[in-house]
């Protein structure tokens, strides 16, 4: 019989080795880590470990390394276990008993002496985490000047963003939900709410959606009954975003699965789509479209909040193939649009070759984002692009890394 907790924690370390040495998002790793795990608790237990490990892993390591003569190899289990142990009293107040009585197991055969003197000595010192945590090192070396602040942002998980199906009733629904609004369509709740159970959600009245993944479908104002294009649009949050402001939508991905859960969407909200299962390289449309909105494939690091995995699985190589890809697509995209038509290109990424390089190099007109599209302490850039990182309204509860773009066909 496993002590209690014990599964939990294990599985936390699969997650984080699943991650660092396969390269696996943390949601990939889940299926197979989590597996065994019986009751939705431990299985966010195992997740809030592994996650908070990602995302202060080189301040943990600096806290292990000072109290240890000679330092363990990165690679080392006792690491991990220690790890793990020290994200759960600094990050999860978890007691310190339980820590020790569900991490040293793990080392059945192997150190646990050495452990458990580490923990015993931090937790004497009474050690905690700096404010805001280190960066891995190349990622501070790609995110320049802008690490700093990116990195004060991603100290906590985010709070819980609703876009609404009616924006013009989002002061009744903030209320009704306890929450706070930004801007009109939507609503901020703490983080930790189980969505099934909060009011408006079997309704369709709303859907889970970051503040910043709202811009994109903004920026192509009401449809009236015109057509758009949603170029890559499983699982549906945009999709369903440009249905409920009157656009007559084609909503095409070639992800099945995920195809399937924007279906869901449509039919818990209520809202039509046109969906197409396709790949954008190979498809041609029957006609062309009033609107494209190009929320392409990207390395999603303006999500590390939530996903703390992309902090330690996006290398130089990744970028530079989401790049190509995104090129692509904005070529296609450009030749399927009407003359007048617009086209709005997204990506979740904090890299400048996924972002600004991309849009510098569409040869449409500009239609540069203006200040009053957006909730009040965002700007757009000098270019007319808009460019968020998880550091902006900060005091508010902060927003994802977005690269937003916008041109008309002359
Ligand atoms: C950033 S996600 C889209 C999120 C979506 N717009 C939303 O708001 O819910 C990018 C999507 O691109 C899709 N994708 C990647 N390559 C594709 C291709 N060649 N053709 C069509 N879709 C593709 C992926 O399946 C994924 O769903």
């Amino acid at each position: 019989m496993d002590i209690p907790g014990l599964p939990a924690r294990r599985a936390a370390l699969n997650l984080i080795d699943a991650v660092l040495r396969r390269g696996e998002t943390l949601d990939q790793a889940g299926g197979s880590a989590l597996a065994r795990i019986k009751g939705d608790a431990d299985r966010a237990l195992a997740r809030a470990i592994a996650g908070e490990v990602l995302r202060w892993r080189a301040d943990l390591d600096a806290l292990i390394d000072s109290a240890t003569r000679l330092p363990l190899a990165d690679d080392a289990k006792a690491r991990a276990v220690l790890q793990i142990m020290l994200a759960q009293v600094l990050r999860l107040e978890t007691p310190a008993h339980a820590v020790i009585a569900t991490g040293l197991p793990l080392l059945m055969g192997g150190p646990r002496r050495l452990a458990h003197g580490v923990f015993s000595t931090l937790t004497k010192r009474a050690v905690t985490l700096p404010e805001v945590p280190t960066l891995p090192e190349p990622v501070m070396e790609r995110w320049g000047i802008r690490a700093e602040t990116i990195a004060a942002g991603l100290a906590v998980p985010p709070p819980l963003d609703l876009a609404l199906r009616d924006a013009a009733a989002t002061a009744e629904w903030a209320e009704r939900l306890g929450g706070v609004s930004l801007m009109p369509g939507h609503v901020r709740l703490p983080r930790g709410i189980a969505v099934e159970h909060l009011e408006g959600f079997r309704e369709g009245a709303w859907w889970v959606q970051d503040l910043a993944a709202s811009l994109p479908a903004r920026m192509l104002g009401a449809g009236e009954g015109r057509s758009v294009l949603d170029l890559c649009a499983a699982p549906g949050g945009k999709t369903m975003q440009l249905a409920a402001a009157g656009w007559k939508v084609t909503a095409l991905d070639n992800a099945k699965r995920r195809l399937e859960r924007l279906r869901e969407n449509l039919e818990r909200t209520a809202l039509e789509a046109e969906v197409v299962l396709a790949d954008a390289f190979t498809w041609e449309p029957q006609e062309k479209f009033d609107a494209i909105l190009l929320d392409a494939p990207c390395t999603a690091t303006g999500t590390s909040r939530r996903h703390p995995d992309v902090l330690h699985r996006i290398a130089p190589r990744q970028i530079e193939e989401m790049a190509e890809i995104q090129t692509r697509m904005l070529a296609r995209a450009a030749e399927w649009l009407k003359p007048g038509g617009t086209l709005v290109y997204a990506v979740c990424s904090l890299e400048q070759e996924e972002g600004e390089d991309r849009a510098a190099d569409v040869e449409l007109t500009l239609a540069p984002i203006t200040a009053a599209e957006l909730p009040e302490g965002l700007s757009p850039t000098g270019e007319g692009w808009l460019r968020t990182d998880p550091g902006m309204l900060a005091e508010a509860g902060g927003l994802d890394g977005f690269f937003i773009a916008r041109w008309v066909k002359g």
